[in-house]
């Protein structure tokens, strides 16, 4: 028999096998990386499941949204650390946001159960959102010893050792979508994942120009193309961007002429936002700019200050029908299967129609703005601390000073 301690919000196993933690996250943390995914993550490693990496942020011209990740990943390593006893040195092998949809599950397995997983030590899992809120199914169970069930409540965190002592599984997801913030902890440094985001940072040309340098660029191969079948040539399934973005209410409109056939050059294309029958002025650069802001708004948009903005109507104006059947065509070849799109997306609580963050267009047009402000704000933080992870090779938070 196994012997349990509850110590506050603490419940530890004596053999120290596992841990789980209440309230390890504040809201706040869970929803500025729900944020992040929900407009960056890409088509993930097994059905039904998307995922955004610390590394993919870095490739598509996002490295500042790794800010927000830099000090959670830190707490999350010492918790780790001091928990298990080490006394060597951990590396982060793995940092990512892993969302699973209807449909995903995963049976009985320990996570270091392949020869190219064996680097890895301890797992630590964070809830980013909420059983029976968020999403329905996807329960966590332990094969043996207690705790046997977790049900995910946002901002716990549960930890344990990556080897056979933690055979667990995850129930398939019944709707909406289930959120965590996975980590992997390893003491091989040639897993090092600081070693690899420094290195893909030094290539990548950071400056100061700002906001140019905020705007995020398209991956070099396509990402974003969600399919049942395995289909190289986009016939069925749908673009998980659009997808998003409908399950929201919107539409897109590219308003130089475009054929889908350029697909998937068509990401860095100019596009506008549609909604009902009106046409956002603002253009923006490209899909990928206009997701995080449409979920910067989804974030944010409440607490957004929009008096100084002019009212809707200066934000927005009638869609030509000429337009409409634009929007139509490019909407019919992004999202081959709207029913599965709908279903992939729909939010276990939303209204169908994407109504609940909608607030008209001079608060969309307020997003815009905060979403730069917030992008500049990180990128400068991200700039600052360069130099220190450079010498130390090592990500950490750099007190910068004002
Ligand atoms: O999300 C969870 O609760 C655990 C997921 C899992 O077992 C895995 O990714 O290996
Ligand atoms: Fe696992």
């Amino acid at each position: 028999m196994e012997n349990w301690t509850k110590m506050g919000d603490e419940v530890e196993s004596r053999q120290r096998r596992r841990l789980i933690l209440g309230n390890f996250l504040t809201p706040e943390e869970c929803r500025e990386l729900e944020f992040i995914h929900k407009s960056c993550c890409t088509v993930g490693y097994r059905p039904n499941v998307f995922s955004t990496t610390l590394l993919h942020l870095v490739a598509t011209n996002s490295a500042h949204l790794i800010m927000p990740f830099v000090p959670i990943r830190e707490r999350l390593k010492e918790k780790v650390e001091e928990f298990f006893g080490c006394d060597y040195e951990l590396f982060v092998e793995f940092t990512g946001l892993i969302s699973w949809t209807k449909g995903a599950s995963i049976g009985w397995h320990s996570d270091d159960n392949r020869p190219y997983l064996k680097q890895r030590e301890f797992t630590a899992v964070c809830y980013l959102n909420s059983y029976g809120v968020e999403f329905g199914g996807g329960l966590f169970h332990f094969q043996d010893g207690e705790p046997k069930t977790i049900s995910p409540f946002c901002g716990d965190c549960v930890m344990y050792t990556a080897d056979s002592d933690n055979v667990h599984s995850v129930d398939e997801v019944t709707n909406g979508e289930r959120l965590t913030l996975t980590l992997w902890f390893t003491r091989d440094s040639s897993h090092d994942e600081d070693a690899k985001l420094l290195s893909l940072l030094s290539q990548s040309h950071l400056h100061d120009r700002f906001p140019e340098s905020c705007l995020p660029q398209p991956p070099s191969c396509n990402m974003y193309w969600f399919s049942p079948e395995d289909d190289p040539n986009f016939k069925s399934g749908f673009d998980i961007c659009w997808a998003r973005l409908h399950a929201l209410g919107y539409d897109i409109y590219f308003p130089r002429d475009h054929s889908f056939s350029e697909y998937p050059d068509l990401f860095s294309q100019d596009v506008q936002l549609v909604r009902g029958n009106r046409l956002f002025y603002q253009e923006f650069e490209n899909i990928l700019h206009l997701l995080q802001v449409v979920q910067f708004l989804c974030w944010k948009g409440k607490q957004l200050d929009s008096t100084n903005f002019k009212g809707d109507s200066s934000y927005a104006e009638y869609l030509s029908p000429e337009r409409n059947v634009v929007v139509g065509y490019f909407k019919s070849e992004f999202l081959k299967d709207d029913v599965l799109a709908e279903s992939v997306f729909s939010s276990a609580t939303s209204d169908g129609k994407g109504n609940q963050h909608w607030l008209g267009w001079a608060k969309l047009a307020a997003a815009a703005a905060a979403w730069e402000d917030y992008a500049t704000i990180l990128r400068r933080e991200l700039l600052g601390s360069l130099s220190h992870w450079r010498n130390s090779q090592s990500i950490y938070s750099v007190s910068l000073g004002s």
